[in-house]
């Protein structure tokens, strides 16, 4: 059996209730160096300090670098859980409250010229991750490649991140414009990163909010606002996770507030991370 039957004959597997899944949330942005992989970081890290399963997935590739803001060096990535050399538990970085990293390099690109055994061990490392994990992030890469476009379509579920600069503004708005037109249903709210004053957020929320529904005639719900703090950089230095740096500052503070809002949200209907992946790769 070829890879086009074997994914036709996986895609027929039934759905599972929401309720089984781990919660599934794809980050991105438009502009890159927003601070995309920071807040995925610490928001993942916010939601394990409050007794979650939290696991992030590097899809940012070649670009990643959860790896440094982590301050680890991954010793495995995907490529080694396809081989099925070591288990996606030992694939893992291990990060702050139990939270878990599994860098991506350039593997999960190569999974369209996987065989059928390295899929297999793939597909059964993921459905170990589904049942390990209360949430599973997936830190995709900025812009709008067609493979960070089909992550963003399979996802379904996502969170753009956007400061309140005019250009960051644009690009998170082209993202959002072509997801509406390729899946409508998708789910999708934004994160302003790098606010000065709470009026700031307000109004570049309140704004950009106008833009989607006169536009896109789209309501978009805005999570939360994350506030400006020069001291990132320097935790970035000390590949310290900020939260471990700055656990009282008013910018963790705002990363905590994304937590619970996160943790109120309603849950999505979802095919998991094995159903996830599955779809990505019908789209390439
Ligand atoms: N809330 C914040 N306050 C101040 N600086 C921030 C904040 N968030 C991120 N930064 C800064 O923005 C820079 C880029 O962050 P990060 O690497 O997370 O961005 P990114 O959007 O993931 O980038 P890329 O598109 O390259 O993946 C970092 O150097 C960091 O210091």
């Amino acid at each position: 059996m070829d890879q086009a039957h074997q994914l036709r004959a996986l895609m027929q597997e039934p759905k599972i209730s929401a309720a089984r899944y781990s919660r599934m949330v794809a980050v991105a942005s438009g502009k890159g160096g927003v601070g995309k992989s920071t807040l995925t970081l610490n928001l993942g890290i916010a939601l394990a300090k409050l007794g979650k399963r939290v696991a992030i997935l590097d899809l940012d590739f070649g670009f990643g670098n959860l790896e440094t803001l982590l301050g680890a060096n991954a010793t495995y990535s995907i490529a080694d859980v396809k081989a099925g050399t070591v288990s996606i538990e030992q694939a893992m970085i291990q990060g702050p409250h139990g939270l878990r990293v599994l860098a991506g390099g350039s593997g999960f690109t190569e999974m369209l010229q996987w065989g059928p055994q390295e899929l297999s061990h793939f597909f059964d490392a993921m459905d170990e991750l589904e049942a390990s994990f209360d949430w599973i992030f997936l830190d995709t890469g900025a812009g709008l490649t067609q493979v960070q476009l089909a992550f963003l379509k399979a996802a379904k579920d996502t969170l753009i991140v956007t400061t309140p600069e005019p250009t960051a503004l644009t690009d998170a708005y082209s993202i959002i414009k072509l997801l509406h037109h390729h899946e409508p249903q998708f789910s999708c709210r934004v994160v302003i990163n790098q606010i000065t004053s709470l009026t700031e957020g307000k109004q570049t929320a309140h704004q950009f909010q106008k833009v989607c529904k006169e536009f896109l005639q789209r309501d978009l719900p805005v999570l939360g606002f994350v506030y400006k703090d020069n001291d990132i950089s320097q935790a970035i230095k000390l590949q310290t996770p900020y939260l471990m740096y700055a656990p009282r500052s008013q910018t963790s503070r705002s990363i905590e507030r994304l937590a619970h809002q996160l943790l109120g949200e309603p849950v999505h209907q979802t095919t998991g991370i094995s159903g996830f992946f599955k779809k990505w790769m019908t789209m390439n």
